[in-house]
């Protein structure tokens, strides 16, 4: 599991932290372990060029220290400070010991010095920073950005909004992020996430002062083969569970179908149809149970997954609502459920948008859901009293319970985006319900799995629906080997 924690938390933690140790104790092992990445970043550190992009703050010190070790094993290191006479002063005094040098940010020479650079340390901001980064620091990110060096953030890319993955104004991009502690939620979560490029957690102790409970997490393999269901000898396709798939429509029986590939494959024990697109259904799937009456009447189902192409048939949308048994809802049937009726449901509510969908539920643009992400998805989840799943760059699950970890997915991939992908998750997620998991576990496996399947399926170019679902059990091995 990768945890990530809030500013204030951090805070609080490092406070406890620091009674406990030495002066400075924190910061030189941050600054150790910055070192030690940096070293590990480039082919040799003796006669390499790097340059220290330095604010004011502790972020700035950690760099300072980091650059003073690098300078002691023969770099050649340079300090850009931004605020000169509020530069760490002990920071400094060890770069100026080790050999380092200093320049200011407007000095003719401080273009080409970052353009020749090996090595750029962003120590702009770090957990300090609110808002884009200032006009002082702005040009300095274009200048890194615009130089062939690797670029280092220190504590997360100065710009970033720390805690929400947010990105208001111009930001550090970085090639590496090494991070003290814990993860940052903007770690995890895009626009902000693509700003750090590969992350590195160093260990700097705060683990034993850090709440146990995260702000926002991230499952690994282990932790989603410790949730999908494995069936007992005595198990029979009714004690695995049954899914029902109330979707599609004359106009969009292709929905149908791929919601119930994925449900074949997320190891419900059956899979039941009910809808306007049987036949196509039995045509692919003939292992499919086919009913002809609606939701409630269909017979015994432990999750319904309703929306995907219903088109405009609000009706088995309503009656999937309707049934005590946990009810996914994606797609159309987001805009054609009844707020209230969700709300008052007592059995568990998933709801999977995209962005677009989002947007719409929360009457706002598609863009602000987009470029806040981790708010757009606890404000649905309260709003409908329901888990929900926001798809996207960076998928996060979140419950309608505030101190309950918001998920982000890691797998993924831009190929994912494609006609009906959507469905077979909805499909996935539903057997997985179905099977026994909690909305927020099977959800977060689902988006697991399917990124993975997306992943092997489209092996770096375009792939279809299809293939993604049949790329599930690839999926599922792998993560249970
Ligand atoms: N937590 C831990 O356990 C440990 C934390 N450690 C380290 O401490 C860091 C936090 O240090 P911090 O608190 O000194 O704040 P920091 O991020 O340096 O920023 C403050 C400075 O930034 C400036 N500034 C603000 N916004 C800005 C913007 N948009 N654009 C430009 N500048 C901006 C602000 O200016 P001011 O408002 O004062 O004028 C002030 O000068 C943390 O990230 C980690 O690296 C490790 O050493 C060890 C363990
Ligand atoms: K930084």
């Amino acid at each position: 599991m990768r945890s990530a924690h809030r500013v204030e938390t951090v805070r609080t933690a490092e406070r406890t932290l620091m009674a406990q140790l030495p002066d400075g104790a924190l910061m030189q092992r941050a600054a150790a372990g910055l070192a030690a990445a940096c070293a590990a970043a480039l082919p040799h550190i003796y006669g390499s060029r790097i340059v220290l992009l330095t604010g004011s703050g502790d972020n700035g010190g950690d760099t300072l220290y980091a650059g003073a070790r690098l300078a002691k094993r023969g770099a050649g290191v340079t300090a850009v400070l931004l605020n000169p006479t509020r530069t760490h002063p002990e920071a400094l005094k060890a770069l100026l010991r080790a050999g380092g040098t200093t320049t200011t940010p407007t000095a003719p020479t401080t273009p080409s010095l970052i353009n020749r650079a090996d090595l750029i340390l962003d120590g702009i901001v770090g957990i300090g920073g609110k808002g884009g980064l200032r006009p002082e620091a702005a040009p300095l990110a274009e200048l890194a950005a615009a130089s062939p060096a690797t670029v280092v953030s220190v504590d997360l890319p100065s710009g970033i909004e720390p805690d929400t993955g947010e990105v208001n104004g111009p930001a550090i991009h970085a090639d590496l992020t090494v991070t003290f502690g814990t993860h940052k939620p903007g770690l995890l979560i895009d626009p902000a996430r693509e700003h750090a490029g590969s992350v590195r957690l160093i260990d700097i102790g705060l683990a034993s002062t850090l709440p146990a409970t995260p702000d926002v997490e991230s499952l690994q393999h282990a932790d989603v083969a410790a949730l999908l269901p494995h069936p007992s000898p005595e198990s029979d396709k009714y004690r695995r569970g049954v899914v029902g798939i109330a979707a599609g429509s004359a106009r969009y029986p292709g929905a149908a179908v791929l919601a119930v590939a994925g449900a074949l494959r997320g190891g419900a024990g059956a899979v039941r149809y009910v809808g306007p697109a049987a036949d196509a259904v039995l045509t692919r799937f003939p292992e499919t149970l086919v009913s002809d009456k609606g939701p409630r009447k269909a017979g015994r189902v432990q999750a319904w997954v309703t929306g995907p192409g219903a088109g405009d048939d609000a009706a088995p949308v309503a009656e999937a609502l309707s049934t005590d048994v946990p009810v996914l809802l994606d797609a159309d049937g987001l805009r054609l459920a009844d707020r209230d009726a969700v709300r008052a449901r007592t059995a568990p509510t998933l709801m999977t948008p995209h962005a677009g969908e989002a947007a719409a539920l929360l009457g706002v643009s598609r863009e602000e859901v987009e470029s806040a992400r981790l708010t757009a998805v606890r404000d649905l989840a309260r709003g409908y009293h329901a888990t929900v799943l926001l798809k996207g760059s960076t998928t996060l699950i979140a419950t309608p319970d505030d101190d309950t970890p918001v998920r982000v997915n890691p797998t993924g991939t831009p190929w994912l985006a494609t006609a009906g992908s959507g469905d077979v998750l909805s499909g996935l997620a539903g057997s997985l319900l179905a099977a026994g998991l909690s909305p927020l576990d099977a959800a977060s496996a689902a988006a697991y799995l399917h990124g993975l399947a997306g992943r092997y399926a489209a092996k770096g170019a375009p792939t279809i629906a299809q293939d993604v679902a049949e790329a599930i059990p690839a999926a599922w091995r792998d993560i249970t080997a």
